[in-house]
């Protein structure tokens, strides 16, 4: 049974979703259905992954009703400023083939167009015709935030940023925990890789009978961020659900704290621009 949690508008939200970047629409049905098959009930989209078509129409096919779903989309970086925010959010929720969007956030706070309170603005009001059920942000960093929340008349719930044992961002979880905006752990796994292959994971995964990649999430939900692994292979699939079945004790959280090494395995918020990423 996925943990939820309780968002800063009183929605509830599962703590693991499926991340879907990167999975193609031919397989996109496999992985849904091997993802509800699971108990997932959270899919992570954007625009900028070509694959909301793919992921309504999965979505759509399983059966399982609009309301016990959670659908999150991001507002692409070329599409910033008020109208165009519109346009773009009108855009996913058609290739969705759906009628309102769970959560809506801005993929990057993009410095240089500066437009990303514009962008907020019409997201509040696609948020007051019921079009957007929470409004959120991604890649945000504490001066982001702290521009955003001068002016939001809607509180953000959520910043989706980079978060792995190896690019911990404790401050910065602790600031949105101060200002009640919950953490999304993008990346959660490192895209797998080395990461699976470090002694101090590999002991603990030993002490609890678990996988690796089970421990890495169990340290996230544990430390209280929401999860969005993505895989593509339905066995990788139910594996990384299959992680509600224990905890970690703090001794463990706190050794895997200490694997961080303040590394980014992508660009810095502050130089990801209008234009690039295409
Ligand atoms: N807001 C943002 O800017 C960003 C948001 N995101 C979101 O976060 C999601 C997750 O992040 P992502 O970057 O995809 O990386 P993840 O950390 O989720 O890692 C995904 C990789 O790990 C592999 N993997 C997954 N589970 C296992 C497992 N149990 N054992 C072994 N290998 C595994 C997958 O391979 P396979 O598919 O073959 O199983 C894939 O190669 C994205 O899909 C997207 O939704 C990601 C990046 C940026
Ligand atoms: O969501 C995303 C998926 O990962 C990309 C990097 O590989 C990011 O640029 C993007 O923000």
């Amino acid at each position: 049974m996925t943990k939820t949690v309780t968002l800063n508008n009183g929605i509830e939200m599962p703590m693991l979703g499926l991340g879907v970047y990167k999975i193609t629409d031919e397989e996109m049905q496999d992985a849904v259905d091997a993802a509800i098959k699971a108990g997932y009930r959270a899919f992570d989209t954007a625009h900028f992954y070509f694959n909301e078509a793919s992921l309504g129409k999965a979505l759509k096919s399983s059966g399982v009703p609009r309301e016990s779903l959670f659908v999150t989309t991001k507002l692409w970086n070329d599409d910033q400023g008020y109208e165009n925010t519109k346009k773009a959010f009108n855009d996913s929720l058609e290739k969705l083939g759906l009628d309102y969007i769970d959560l809506y956030l801005i993929h990057w706070p993009c410095p240089d167009n500066d437009l990303f309170i514009e962008s907020y603005q019409a997201m509040e009001a696609l948020y007051a015709e019921g079009k957007i059920k929470s409004l959120g942000v991604a890649n945000f960093k504490q001066h982001h935030l702290e521009k955003l929340l001068a002016v939001a008349k809607v509180k953000p719930v959520v910043n989706q940023i980079e978060y792995h044992p190896i690019f911990n961002q404790k401050d910065l979880q602790a600031y949105c925990k101060a200002q009640d905006i919950l953490v999304t752990a993008w990346s959660p796994l490192m895209r797998g890789g080395d990461l699976f292959n470090n002694e101090v994971l590999q002991s603990i995964a030993e002490q609890y009978n678990k996988t690796v990649p089970q421990i890495i999430l169990r340290w996230h939900i544990d430390s209280g961020r929401i999860v969005i692994p993505k895989s593509r292979n339905p066995e990788r699939i139910a594996e990384n659900y299959d992680i509600f079945d224990f905890e970690l004790n703090e001794a463990d959280i706190q050794a895997i704290d200490t694997l961080n090494k303040n590394e980014r395995q992508f660009k810095d918020p502050d130089v990801v621009n209008m234009g690039d990423l295409k």
